[in-house]
């Protein structure tokens, strides 16, 4: 797995490997720029033409590396940096010293029109390399280094990002005023968070890891992207051996979550499911599913019978606005030691902050639901959503997926990153699903960032079929299966 990094812990990485393998900055920059060059010649040997794009610092020095490797296999570079030269660093400033001594041609543009009658006198580019901004990257892009971006954005040339593509954050995944849309990424020992979340995923489409040896740090966050096959069903079983589930929720208007809830469980593997509700709101079930169990409650001894002999219950969709009759769920539900998935409107019942018996509680807000939870703007959680996280887990110890670009699994143990999602997934009723896949996984004690993945590459293949902006929620219940046998 992939380790995910803040901006702070990758310095943190580079500044252990200067102190235990006693390498330069420079040497270390020398090392990153070849790997980046080997990298690419193995997936691109035809790339004949490069144009070298270069900010002042070492995402710029990286690019130079890069493209001295490239001119020492003949072929054609085009070095350029911009910005004022006396802003730049020691280990570029060595770069450009080595260019000069092998008369490699290197352009200093400082204004946007000198730059386009520099790249007009180019006839061919067959890649860009950006290496402008990397992790350095510290304010809004504006002026010279916004026009040279917007600029890049708009040929239909290949561009390679060096470490993240320039103008994006590389720790909240923003957009600093403009950025690059790479075509490729070589993000530099480790996932840089931001490649992941906000708006990473828009400016990215290959991102590959360019492993140098550096020291590593023991941070626990990982990118997950593989998903395993399901344990293999045994002859000499039956249905409760693949456990019993219980969804409750529901009020008029809102009853359909219950059912695609219920529904993904039974397609996601579970052995048998129920959907329940109030009382009151028994006519308005929607009972398109025949192998669906549907039950009311009238009274906590209701519940209680229900719940009896059940391997995971998922409370909190489908409601409004909570009731005395949902607050009487909740508190019975924390009191029990069945794994609880808290969804929706059920998320925010933990806010009392009453004692739970419940060891195993998962909750699955969107960015929008956590902000609630947790007190705080939207916002504020997209600009450090595993601060976050961590906090929550703390107050709250349950588990939390987190549903954005990339969905975020964390447990007290590890924070995963799960970046499969497509944006076919942003659809009404497509959480109920998810949160019914997880259900299945958590009742069977499976892990719960395969649950993630399921519903993400149910996504993809529904994608497969269907245009994006017609995909339902009940398209990605139907591709279930064929994720299943993909992947056996
Ligand atoms: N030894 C090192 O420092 C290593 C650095 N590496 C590379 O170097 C990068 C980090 O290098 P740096 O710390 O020099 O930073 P960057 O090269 O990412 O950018 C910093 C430079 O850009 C300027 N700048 C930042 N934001 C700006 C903005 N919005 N508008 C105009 N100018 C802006 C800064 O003043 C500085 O000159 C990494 O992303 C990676 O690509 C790798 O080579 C590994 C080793
Ligand atoms: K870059």
């Amino acid at each position: 797995m992939e380790q995910v990094v803040t901006i702070k812990e990758m310095k943190e990485i580079e500044q252990k490997t200067y102190a235990v393998q006693h390498i330069s900055s420079f040497d270390l920059m020398v090392k990153v720029g070849k790997e980046i060059y080997k990298t690419f010649q193995k997936e691109d040997s035809k790339s004949k033409t490069f144009l070298l794009l270069c900010g002042t610092g070492n995402n710029g020095g990286d690019a130079l590396v890069f493209g001295e490797e490239a001119f020492k296999q003949n072929k054609k570079v085009h070095a350029v940096i911009i910005g004022q030269p006396s802003k730049q660093t020691e280990e570029s400033l060595l770069m450009i010293k080595r260019y000069q001594d092998q008369n490699m041609e290197l352009s200093f543009v400082e204004h946007y029109r000198d730059f386009i009658t520099l790249v007009d006198q180019i006839n061919h580019i067959d890649i860009i390399i950006d290496g402008l901004f990397g992790i350095g990257l510290s304010k809004k892009v504006a002026g010279l280094y916004k026009d040279v971006i917007d600029w890049m954005n708009q040929q239909k040339i290949k561009t390679l990002s060096i470490d993240c593509p320039s103008g994006l954050n590389a720790d909240t995944g923003e957009i600093m005023g403009t950025a690059v849309k790479a075509d490729l990424t070589y993000t530099i020992e480790a996932y840089k968070q931001g490649l992941l979340i906000n708006d990473g995923l828009d400016c990215t489409k290959d991102i590959k890891v360019i492993h140098v040896g550096m020291e590593s740090i023991p941070n626990q966050k990982f990118l997950y992207d593989t998903f395993q096959p399901m344990p293999t069903r045994i002859h000499n079983s039956h249905k409760y051996h693949y456990k019993n589930v219980l969804t409750i929720g529901g009020q008029v208007g809102v009853m359909g979550a219950l059912t695609l809830a219920g529904q993904s469980a039974l397609v996601s593997g579970v052995g048998l499911s129920t959907i329940a509700t109030n009382i009151q709101h028994q006519d308005h079930f929607v009972r398109s599913i025949p192998e669906l169990m549907y039950e009311v409650i009238q009274d906590q001894k209701d519940l209680l019978k229900l719940i009896n002999k059940k391997d995971a219950i998922l409370f909190g969709l489908g409601i409004k606005a909570s009731t005395p009759f949902e607050q009487m769920i909740f508190d019975t539900l924390i009191q029990t030691d069945i794994p609880l998935v808290l969804d929706a409107a059920g998320i925010l019942f933990l806010k009392q902050k009453k004692h739970s018996k419940n060891q195993r509680i998962i909750i699955t807000p969107h960015y929008g639901e956590f902000a609630k939870l947790m007190d705080v703007d939207v916002n504020t959680i997209s600009q450090n959503p595993t601060y976050y996280i961590n906090q929550c887990i703390n107050i709250y110890h349950c588990e939390v997926v987190l549903k954005g670009p990339s969905t975020i699994y964390a447990n007290q143990n590890q924070m995963l990153y799960l970046n499969q999602g497509t944006p076919a997934l942003a659809k009404a009723g497509s959480g109920d699903v998810l949160a019914g896949i997880i259900l299945t996984f958590a009742s069977r004690n499976l892990p719960i960032e395969h649950a993630i993945l399921l519903h993400m590459f149910a996504g993809q293949e529904a994608k497969s079929k269907k245009h994006v902006e017609s995909i339902l929620a009940q398209d990605i219940i139907n591709s279930i299966h064929l994720v299943y046998k993909k992947y056996g």
